[in-house]
């Protein structure tokens, strides 16, 4: 008997061992996890397969197994090597990625696994108010009689004591048994009841088939109530027995969203996934969704990855965003894996935003994806009125137009909320020698360093290089420096020394180092006072604030002219999103847009026709450039010290791969050429891309590829596969 291994190492294939000193074929079990010895180093793999033979000579015994029981179900290994094929990723990398830090170090499963309180036969048939007497004792009964068996962790959450359960034990009536995880209990809240829905919400809903596999996309407009539409199909899932999993954006994750969702559903299990986590909770709530113990998995990014045996439905709330894909290691996409997934589990996903990507939005434009809209605001609101605000020639107070400012200021009187959106955190982004011209540059990175005053540094925002803040020119001492452009700090000093009566909310990543410190600081925007908020694209998601009634963009112009072709999309996406955070309540929202260009033609067609016309129109402009989403699009990336070395190495990788399959009209190459961002933390990088008609055919050539490069010796070399890339940076 052979046990044939996913051991993560940077090679494209399993690994076939003996089993352990001891063990038989009976106690080796697909998806437990091994320590194995690889070289000289002690792995922990995960057990794929077990065959009869190995075409190795020599075979060592893998050291010690891990868990009693498997933690990979069937379908998520073959999820799994799926998702190493599609992506030309190492396996066993990836199923590294797919499991949390404390399980992915080895440490067992068992060591999570739960007391469970059930009821004996005895309990079960008991008249309903014979524990009258005893209160406490009752509605434990009761709690177990209407959900079921109960882990020691809810029950102490629930506040269900020892003593309690020791008097129900010794009557019989309930006994302990050893069972599966449980997830870490959460903060009780209040439950509250749905919407009644609208007839457009209905109408979505309906169209969602409750079983076998189905892809949509649901178009629907901010605040049109994409998320009670999730709930409901999450809903109908748990009702039948299934789990749900809802995939959400890394900034959207937040104690208020789970306590959305914990209000909606107070019967049931729901595990959350997110970075915020300890390591033990966080390997707790795993491995309460991969034993089908947690209803409800709510997660970034690489909880796609997490094994769910009794998933019901997919839903992928603001998929456009750009964390739903992996930009180092194993580059995978969760959004367009969830389809994948839906697919081999057959069961539905909904891909839901207000700003679909261009993928998505190809897919329901050809039939691919059900395509279903919400056009209309939930309950009263009205769609925020936008104005663009010019601002090339104006006199302008710290970046601000004059009538801007009073925008702000008449709102506050008002009594309403103003946010204001700016795109960069710091106090300034470029910091400036007035006398040589010395600028603040990143030792390590092409790019320049940020000036952070409050913390009296300048930081790199690549590599998060730091340094003391300079008060001369290292170059000619002078003492005339200057800092050029505003962040976020600076326009905080600005407006609170303008609108110096009202609390100024700076909200960026400096300011909500916690998800808790973002719920704390929103607090006096949540109670409706009159403030105004200021902040980076953290803002710009998910937020409900009815009293928002002004919107500011600073600067809309940063995506209009940039190397990168989606760009574009990606500022729109930004704008109508914060846009979309005025007028959300009774009140009329109205949005001022600051920009150098007013006329130009996409600025023009995202603020008057709204960003469905303009994503429309950057697909024709994709569909003229044979770019993604028409076309599939890979890139070799390579990254060293040594520039030339990585240029070289691509030039290589191009002439292998064109003795592949030479260029046509159908499969085009570009590069190498030097990335947007050329040197990040010491290392050049360069590119090679390729775009094809046929995904197949990218996907062939890349596994041959794949193989040939792995035999590469030059360890300051790093090279990587970025299948549908979305940065060129
Ligand atoms: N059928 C309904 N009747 C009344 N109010 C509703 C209904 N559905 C949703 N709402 C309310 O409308 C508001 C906006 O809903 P929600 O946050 O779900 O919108 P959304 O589409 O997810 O917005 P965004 O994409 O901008 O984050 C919420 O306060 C929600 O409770
Ligand atoms: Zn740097």
């Amino acid at each position: 008997m052979i046990l044939r291994l996913a051991v993560p190492v940077p090679l494209r294939r399993l690994f076939d061992y003996l089993p352990p000193a001891g063990l038989g074929a009976a106690d080796c079990k697909p998806g437990q996890r091994f320590w194995v010895p690889f070289g000289n180093r002690s792995l922990v793999a995960v057990l794929v397969d077990v065959v009869d033979d190995s075409p190795l000579d020599t075979i060592k015994p893998a050291a010690e197994r891990i868990d009693s029981q498997p933690i990979f179900d069937q379908r998520s290994r073959q999820f799994l090597q799926w998702a190493a094929d599609y992506y030309q990723a190492p396996v066993g990398e990836l199923y590294a990625a797919a499991l949390p830090a404390a399980l992915r170090k080895g440490k067992p499963a068992d060591h999570w696994a739960e007391q469970w309180l059930e009821l004996t036969t005895e309990g079960k048939g008991l008249p309903e108010t014979a524990l009258a007497r005893a209160p406490k004792q009752q509605a434990l009964l009761q709690l177990l009689l209407n959900r079921g068996r109960q882990s020691r962790t809810a029950l102490n959450a629930l506040g269900h004591n020892a003593p309690v359960c020791k008097a129900l034990c010794e009557r019989n009536l309930t006994r302990w048994v050893a069972g599966p995880t449980a997830p870490p209990p959460m903060e009780a809240v209040a439950p509250r009841s749905a919407p009644e829905l609208n007839d457009e919400q209905r109408e979505v809903i309906d169209a969602v088939a409750s079983t076998g596999f189905s892809a949509s996309l649901l178009e629907g407009t901010t605040g049109s109530g994409k998320t009670e539409v999730y709930l409901r199909l999450m809903e109908r899932a748990l009702r039948e027995g299934n789990q749900a999993l809802l995939l959400v954006p890394e900034i959207g994750l937040t104690p208020q969203t789970l306590r959305r969702i914990a209000a909606r559903f107070p019967d049931f299990r729901i595990a959350a996934l997110h970075s915020g986590l300890a390591d033990g909770e966080r390997a707790r709530a795993w491995l309460s969704a991969a034993s089908g113990v947690a209803d409800i998995v709510i997660g970034t990014r690489s909880a796609i990855f997490t094994p769910l045996p009794r998933l019901g439905v997919i839903l992928v709330d603001e998929e456009h965003d750009g964390s739903f894909k992996q930009q180092d290691g194993v580059r995978y996409s969760a959004r367009d894996l969830s389809v994948v997934l839906a697919k081999n589990a057959g069961v539905p996903v909904l891909l839901g935003s207000a700003t679909p990507s261009l993928e998505s939005l190809h897919n329901a434009l050809s039939g691919r994806y059900q395509h279903l809209r919400l056009r209309h605001r939930a309950g009263n609101a009205r769609p925020p009125e936008i104005s663009v605000v010019p601002i090339l020639h104006q006199q302008l107070q710290e970046g601000f137009a004059p009538q801007v400012l009073r925008h702000i200021g008449a709102t506050l009187q008002r009594g309403e909320q103003a946010l204001v959106f700016i795109n960069r955190r710091g106090y300034s982004p470029a910091l400036t020698c007035d006398d040589c011209g010395w600028l603040a540059d990143c030792p390590h990175c092409s790019s320049k360093l940020t000036l952070h005053r409050r913390q009296r540094q300048l930081r790199c925002h690549h590599c998060d290089y730091r340094q003391r803040e300079v008060h001369s020119c290292p170059q000619c001492h002078s003492r005339n420096l200057n800092a050029l452009g505003a962040g976020t700090e600076r326009s905080e000093d600005f407006l609170t020394h303008t609108f110096g009566k009202y609390p100024v909310i700076r909200v960026d990543r400096d300011t909500t180092a916690s998800k808790q410190a973002l719920d704390r600081l929103l607090e006096p925007a949540r109670n409706g006072e009159p403030c105004l908020l200021l902040g980076t694209q953290m803002l710009a998601k998910g937020h409900h604030l009815p009293k928002v009634t002004l919107v500011v963009i600073q600067d809309a112009d940063g995506g209009l002219f940039s190397a990168d072709f989606r760009a574009p999309e990606r500022m729109g996406q930004l704008l109508e999103q914060v846009a979309g955070r005025a007028g959300r309540g009774d009140l009329p929202g109205h949005v001022l847009v600051q920009s150098r260009y007013p006329e130009h033609p996409l600025l023009q067609l995202l603020l008057n026709k709204g960003y469905g016309a303009f994503a429309r129109q950057l697909m024709e402009e994709r569909k003229i450039g044979q770019l993604p989403p028409i076309r599939a699009m890979a890139l070799v990336r390579a990254e060293c010290e040594e520039p030339r070395w990585a240029e070289e190495f691509l030039a290589n990788v191009r002439d292998y791969l064109q003795a592949l399959a030479p260029p046509s009209p159908e499969l085009q190459y570009l590069g190498p050429v030097p990335a947007l961002l050329e040197r990040k933390s010491g290392r050049f990088r360069f590119y090679l891309q390729i775009t094809a008609d046929k995904r197949g055919l990218l996907q062939q050539m890349l596994a041959h590829f794949c193989q040939w490069a792995e035999g590469n010796k030059n360890r300051r070399l790093r090279w990587a596969v970025d299948m549908d890339a979305q940065e060129l940076s």
